[in-house]
Formats: structure tokens, sequence, C-alpha cells
């Protein structure tokens, strides 16, 4: 329980030094072969990212999948593709589970039998519990749950995860340094991860719609498209970095921006006749309570 009396999850471990160590050792070996189980939009987003860190080689990726729909995405950038989801675990030392959610358990199922004590299996799939993972797997297995988003690709990705019972600190080191050029990437406790995909995971998307608006608004008012798309992003770029960067509070940065009697304050007061706020607050709650319950779906 915290001050407030609410229950509080237990705080993530610090990484030691002989962690940092062994993960060094681990990172630079030439033999780091990483696998996806699932080869679609996200898989290849976190591939490309773990190609740009450079320490894995396209010859050492491998990604399977049932259909080959998504395979030029790999092919094209030097990775193998298979069908076979055991010949990945065979090959690979980190496994990403990169599947739609209701179809992890299924995929675990088909693998569980290769699995030993020396793969870091990952699974990023929405609401699906480490607890569900662990008993997929075989006793001891080492599981980390991950929750990125599609921005990894650019290597602005918004990332956290948690380790199982049996996975080390050097492994989430490890874990850490493969996605280092995906973006940032946090230890939480568990429970936070079905947030981060309300609010990150899925929230980008919420982003995406703000910045369409923006542009729509611009372009009821006489600008051209393109011209309104490049400076929607543009603005959604420079409220990131000013709110990273100054790490004022966003309420400070708005005021700052809104002059008494100017035109800020006129363009807030509708957003908020449309509960602009509020409505932003109930997605972040109803895509929270969505991850949750798929990861309770059989
Ligand atoms: N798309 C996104 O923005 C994000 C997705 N995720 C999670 O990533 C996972 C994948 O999502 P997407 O990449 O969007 O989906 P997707 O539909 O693009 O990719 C799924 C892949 O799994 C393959 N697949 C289906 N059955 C399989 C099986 N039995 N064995 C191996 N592969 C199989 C499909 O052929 C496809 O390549 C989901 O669990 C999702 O919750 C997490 C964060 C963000
Ligand atoms: O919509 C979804 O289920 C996935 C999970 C987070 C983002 N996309």
């Amino acid at each position: 329980m915290n001050e407030e009396g609410c229950d509080e999850p237990a705080p993530v471990p610090t990484t030691t030094a002989a962690a940092a160590a062994a993960t060094t050792a681990n990172i630079h070996s030439a033999d780091l072969t990483v696998g996806f189980i699932g080869a679609g939009k996200m898989a290849i987003c976190l591939a490309k990212g773990i190609l740009k860190r450079g320490i894995v080689k396209p010859d050492r990726i491998v990604a399977s999948a049932p259909t080959d729909r998504s395979a030029g995405l790999f092919t094209e950038a030097g990775m193998r593709t298979t069908r076979d989801n055991r010949e990945v675990v065979q090959a690979c030392k980190v496994v990403f589970i990169a599947t739609k959610p209701p179809v992890v358990k299924a995929a675990l199922a088909g693998i569980r039998g290769e699995v030993t004590g020396d793969h870091l299996i990952v699974s990023i799939a929405a609401g699906i519990t480490i607890a569900t993972l662990e008993k997929a797997l075989p006793v001891g297995a080492h599981v980390v749950r991950l929750m990125p988003n599609t921005a990894c690709q650019v290597g602005e990705g918004a990332m956290v995860f948690a380790r199982g019972r049996s996975t080390t600190p050097e492994e989430a080191l490890l874990l850490q340094e493969l996605l280092s050029h995906c973006g940032m990437c946090l230890e939480v406790p568990e429970p936070y991860i079905d947030i981060h995909t309300g609010m990150s995971g899925s929230g980008i998307a919420y982003a995406y719609m703000f910045a369409e608006a923006l542009a729509d608004g611009a372009v009821k008012m006489g600008m051209t498209r393109a011209v309104a798309g490049d400076i929607a992003a543009q603005t959604l770029l420079g409220a990131a970095r000013m709110l990273l960067q100054t790490k004022a509070h966003p309420s400070q940065l708005k005021d700052d921006v809104s002059s008494p009697g100017g035109t800020t304050i006129y363009g807030i007061h509708e957003l908020e006749k449309g509960n602009f706020r509020s409505t932003i607050i109930n997605a972040v709650e109803t895509a929270t309570a969505r991850a949750s319950h798929l990861g309770k779906q059989d």
C-alpha cells in the first residue's frame, strides 16, 4: 500500500554492474540470433530497429508465418523467413512472439518442445500475461512481456516490459541493448503494460487522428493538404520535444501559448466544448480494459 492507501506495484529491481558487464559480452557475441514468430506489421518494425543497432546481422534474423504475405518485407532487408515456427526457435536465442493475441497459445504449444533455458522468449501480444506465457512454456522458461508501438520503425518507439520469474537482469539488459535503436524501453511492473497498451501502443493512433484533424481544419481554412499534413506532423513533433526536453508540465506549456484574449484560448474553449481531454482519458481507459480482456480470452 502507498501513502494514500492504494495498492502500488512493487518497484522493478535496478541493474547491477555485473549484469551490465555480462550483457556487454552477450550482445557482442557474433552468435546472437533473433527470431520472430509472426511476420506482420509490428515484427518488421522491431526487426528494422534491431538491424539499425548493428549488432545482429540480417542473416541472423529469421521470421515465421503461415503465409508468405509479408515475407518480402523481411527478405528484401536480407532476413530469412520460414513457415515453420519451430525452426525459428531452433535457430534463435531471442524469440519474439508477434502473432495476434488469440493465436499466441496455439503458437506457444507448437514451439514448447523446442524452448530451453537458453532462450529468451519475448511476447509483444496485447493483454497476454506473463502467467499465461509461463504456463504455456516449459517450467523455468525465460520470458519477457514487451509492449512496443509502431514508431519503433523510426527509432522513436515507446516500449515497456516486465520480466518473468526466471528472466535475469542480464537478459533484460540484452533486450534493452537489442532494442536501443527502436526508442525508449523501460522495465515496469507488469500491471503497467495494459495501461501502456491503452496509452501508447494504441495511443499513437490517437495522435495520428489528432494530426489528421489539425490538417483537416487547415484544409477547411484553405491550405493545401500537403502543406497542412507536414505542418500538423511538425507541430506534434515540436510539442513532444518541448515536453521531453523542458520537462515542464503540459498545462504550463499550454498556458505559455495562451495569450489573454488571444487566439489559442478561443481554440481551447472549442476543444473543451467537445470534451477533448475527457474523451482521450476515456479512450485510454477503454483500450486498457480491452487489453486486459484480450488476455483473459481463451
Ligand atoms: N500493430 C501494432 O501497432 C502493435 C501490435 N502489437 C502486438 O503485436 C502482435 C502482432 O500484431 P500485428 O503485427 O499488428 O499483426 P499482423 O497481423 O500484422 O501480424 C501477425 C502475424 O502473425 C502471423 N501468424 C498468424 N498465425 C500464426 C501462427 N500460428 N504462427 C506464426 N505466425 C502466425 C501472421 O501471418 C502475421 O504475419 C499482436 O499481438 C499485437 O497485440 C503490439 C504493439 C503494437
Ligand atoms: O490494436 C491492437 O490490438 C494492437 C495492440 C497495441 C496496438 N495495436
